[in-house]
């Protein structure tokens, strides 16, 4: 059974990735993931998804300017599997059973473009369905498969900030 979800960020542009590689780190934490290593420099989406964290609670963590290899033989060798996301891999509907018997599971997703290298340090190359999209939806899909559902209404300790879901308006605790 799937416990431990990190995302490794690659190819990000600080020139031109930040909203994105923020909502990819946003999503990971909102779905469930421990946390995000970005394999860039960019202190400013580190800053801004731990501001974002410390309000909303949870240990959620983002690596800045981590060395994807690195990162990817040590979650080898404390026995996790890498997941790489592209629209060329197998389907994952087909694969996605197997990836859900494994507890550590790295999901690794690109910007533009990823090193080629990747297709082969991968355990698995993850298609969510077979045509182009963006990191964050099939980062969002994936999770929501490896955790069943259950990521959907977690609770995320010592939160400064609470929504109370409401019919209408916002209600919030704090
Ligand atoms: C904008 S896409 C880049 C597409 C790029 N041309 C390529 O070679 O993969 C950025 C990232 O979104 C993810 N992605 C896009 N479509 C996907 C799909 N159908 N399945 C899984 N991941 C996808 C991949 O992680 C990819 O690196």
């Amino acid at each position: 059974m799937v416990s431990d979800v990190r995302v490794l960020r690659l190819g990000h542009r600080p020139e031109r990735d930040q909203r994105v590689t923020t909502h990819v780190a946003l999503t990971a934490r909102a779905l469930g993931a421990k946390g995000m290593y970005l394999a860039a420099n960019d202190e400013g989406v580190r800053r801004s998804v731990t501001d974002v964290a410390n309000r909303w609670g949870g240990d959620f963590f983002v690596e800045n300017n981590a060395s994807w290899k690195k990162v990817i033989r040590e979650w080898k060798d404390e026995g996790g599997i890498v997941v790489h996301l592209t629209m060329y891999g197998l389907r994952m509907t087909d694969a996605v059973d197997e990836i859900k018997e494994h507890e550590k599971v790295l999901v690794v997703v690109g910007a533009e473009k990823v090193p080629s290298d990747i297709y082969d340090l991968a355990d698995y190359n993850i298609s969510v369905t077979t045509q182009p999209h963006s990191e964050i939806s099939s980062l969002a899909l994936i999770m929501d498969r490896l955790f069943d559902g259950g990521e959907l209404n977690r609770e995320y300790p010592d939160a400064e900030m609470k929504i109370i879901p409401t019919e209408r308006g916002k209600r919030f605790e704090n």
